[in-house]
C-alpha cells in the first residue's frame, strides 16, 4: 500500500469530502469504499462545524486538509496553518490556483508556498501539473509526494495526458505520486495504477454519482485490478497481428 511521508495508509482511494448529498451517503461511500484518506477543506469544516468534524473523526482514516480555493502563496499558507491547528496533522495538500476558470495551478506560487510550508515543519501534498520540471523544483522545495492532475478539478474527463503522466512516472521512479482531479470513472483510476502511479484523489465523480457508494466501491475495484496488472508486467502493445493459436495442426487445404 503506499506510504506518504513514513506513514502507511490502507488503500490507494483517496476520497474527498465536499459535494455529497447527505452526511449519511458520504459516510457509506467511505465504508464501501474502504478509501485510505479523507480530504477535508478548511471551509468545508468552518461551514460545516462540529458535526462533519465528527463524522470524519469516525471514519477512523488519516484526514489530509487541503487548501482548496487558495490563489495566492499568502492565502494559502495562512489556510495551511490554520488546517494544521484545527485537524490536528502536519499533511496539507496545497492547492494554489493560478486561473479562475480552468482551477489549473499556479507553478510559481505553489512553489513558493511549498518551501515555506515545508521549512515550516508541513508535509506537504503539492497538486500540480504533469510537468517535470515543476515536479523537480517541488521536490526541491521539500516535497516528498506529487500530485500531478488527471484534469481539471470537477471535469470528471480523465487523463487529459496520458503520455506526459507517464514521462512524470519515469522521470521520478522513487517519488510517490497521487494523480489527483478530473477523473471520472473506474476505468481512469484503473488506467492511472497501471501507469505505476501510487494513488488516485477524487471527489467529483463519487460525490455526484447517482449512487455514490456503489460508485466507490467500484473505484476501489477498479484500484485493485489497475495494480495487480502493473504488478503483473504487462505486454508490450505491438503494431502487427500475432497470432495466438498456435499454426501446428492446421488443416490443409489442396
Ligand atoms: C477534494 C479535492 O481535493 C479536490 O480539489 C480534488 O482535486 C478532487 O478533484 P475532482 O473533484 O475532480 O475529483
Amino acid at each position: 500500500m503506499p506510504v506518504f511521508y513514513e506513514t502507511e495508509i490502507a488503500s490507494p482511494l483517496m476520497l474527498g469530502t465536499a459535494l455529497y448529498p447527505s452526511p449519511d451517503v458520504l459516510a457509506d461511500a467511505f465504508r464501501r469504499s474502504g478509501a485510505g484518506v479523507a480530504t477535508v477543506s478548511l471551509r468545508r469544516e468552518s461551514a460545516g462545524g462540529g458535526d462533519f468534524w465528527e463524522l470524519i473523526r469516525e471514519l477512523d482514516i488519516p484526514v489530509l486538509p487541503n487548501t482548496a480555493g487558495c490563489h495566492s502563496v499568502r492565502e494559502a499558507v495562512t489556510t495551511a496553518h490554520m488546517a494544521r491547528e484545527v485537524f490536528d496533522t502536519d499533511w496539507i495538500k496545497l492547492e494554489v490556483i493560478g486561473h479562475a476558470d480552468t482551477l489549473q495551478p499556479d507553478p510559481f506560487g505553489l512553489v513558493e508556498a511549498a518551501r515555506i510550508l515545508s521549512e515550516d515543519g508541513f508535509r506537504v501534498f503539492p497538486y500540480t501539473t504533469e510537468d517535470g520540471v515543476l515536479a523537480g523544483k517541488l521536490l526541491d522545495a521539500g516535497c516528498e509526494v506529487l500530485m500531478p492532475w488527471g484534469a481539471p478539478i470537477g471535469t470528471g474527463r480523465g487523463l487529459m495526458n496520458p503520455y506526459g503522466l507517464r514521462t512524470l512516472r519515469a522521470q521520478f521512479p522513487e517519488v510517490p505520486m497521487v494523480v489527483d482531479a478530473g477523473l471520472g470513472l473506474p476505468s481512469h483510476a484503473a488506467q492511472v495504477m497501471e501507469m505505476g502511479f501510487d494513488a488516485v484523489l477524487l471527489n467529483t465523480a463519487v460525490a455526484q454519482a447517482g449512487d455514490p457508494a456503489a460508485m466507490a466501491e467500484g473505484f476501489a475495484l477498479a484500484l485493485r485490478a489497475g495494480k495487480l496488472a502493473y504488478d503483473a508486467d504487462p505486454m508490450e502493445p505491438r503494431d502487427m497481428a500475432q497470432p495466438s493459436t498456435p499454426l501446428m495442426g492446421l488443416a490443409v487445404l489442396e
